[in-house]
């Protein structure tokens, strides 16, 4: 079926408390991080504690993504290896590039195959945070048939890149949209980078909003106090469900006559404003809006 993916919330895989109730926060995806959240002393204790979690917590109707470390790393295959054995629904790969996702993605086969799970079932997201992904974007997307969706990591991308982050975001507006590009030419989510300050109300909306306008489908999130506020930017408003309904009542009337094209409110409505407003719909009964 297809799902929802406005908010995945990063938590740290060596907080026991935040795992706990990762089911309960209302995300639709949640990431379990063994990656830069997890100091490295405490990667082999975080591991088997994101293991057990995946097997012992309810997490009701998110989506269960784990961040496994760099397979450059010492820890990145070892990740793999424990966790792909309790099957989380995704893994994701971050400084991805085509040889680390084909890499992860074979690993995966042999696993699957061991355990007897479907071939194929554990998906995968890669995360773009170096300037060599983002000029890849497209290639890294077609190295695996697993790959269902891409996160901009804007941190790394701008350390990379050598140039400063700010609250504005005007240095990554490259990226988000060769991002959502890609996204969308290959039918897979394309998620925001998080915001960091968790007091800045305004900025913040105003970053959702932007990534949005530029065809990102969610963002993710460092605090449940985040949720909220990109599922109300994600939600078709009440204007917009309502045109679209007015369009495709119209579109039946025109169909009646024969029309290809016809107006509304003094307007043109054709082919790509009827796809528009079917998407709106589809969001909309998706977040159980209509
Ligand atoms: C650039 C990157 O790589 S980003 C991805 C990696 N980063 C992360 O995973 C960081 C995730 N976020 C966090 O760890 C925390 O939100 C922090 C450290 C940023 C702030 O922590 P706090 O100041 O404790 O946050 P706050 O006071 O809002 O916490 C309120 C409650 O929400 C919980 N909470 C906070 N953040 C999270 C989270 N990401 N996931 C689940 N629960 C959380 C806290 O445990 C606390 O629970 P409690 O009331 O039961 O004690
Ligand atoms: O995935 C993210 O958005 C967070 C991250 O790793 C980065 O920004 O480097
Ligand atoms: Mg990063």
């Amino acid at each position: 079926m297809e799902r929802l993916r406005r908010t995945m919330l990063f938590m740290p895989g060596n907080n026991p408390s935040m795992l706990q109730n990762a089911g309960i926060l209302g995300a639709d995806s949640v990431i379990l991080d063994l990656e830069d959240a997890v100091s490295l002393t405490e990667k082999d204790s975080a591991r088997i504690l994101v293991r057990n979690a995946i097997k012992s917590v309810n997490f009701y109707n998110s989506e269960v993504v784990v961040r496994i470390n760099p397979l450059g790393t010492e820890f990145g295959y070892e990740d793999l290896d424990v966790i792909g054995r309790v099957k989380p629904d995704a893994i994701m790969v971050p400084k991805a590039t085509e040889a680390d996702i084909k890499s992860v993605s074979e690993k995966l086969d042999k696993i699957e195959e061991e355990e007897g799970f479907e071939k194929g079932s554990i998906k995968l997201f890669a995360l773009i945070e170096s300037a060599y992904g983002l000029e890849n974007v497209y290639s890294i997307l077609q190295s695996s048939d697993r790959i269902i969706g891409m996160l901009l990591g804007a941190e790394d991308l701008t350390a990379d890149l050598g140039i400063k982050r700010t609250r504005e975001g005007e240095e990554i507006f490259y990226a988000r949209s060769r991002v959502a590009t890609a996204c969308k030419a290959c039918k897979v989510a394309a998620i925001d980078t998080p915001f960091a300050d968790m007091e800045d109300m305004e900025g913040f909306i105003k970053d959702i909003t932007r990534a949005k306008s530029l065809g990102m489908t969610g963002k993710a999130a460092i605090n449940p106090r985040q949720i909220d506020t990109i599922h109300g930017v994600y939600a078709p408003t009440e204007a917009e469900i309502r045109y679209a309904q007015r369009v495709m009542e119209a579109q039946e009337e025109a169909k009646r006559e024969g029309k290809g094209v016809f107006s509304l409110d003094g307007k043109m409505v054709d082919a790509p404003i009827i796809a528009r407003a079917q998407t709106t719909l589809n969001t909309a009964r998706l977040a159980g809006l209509i």
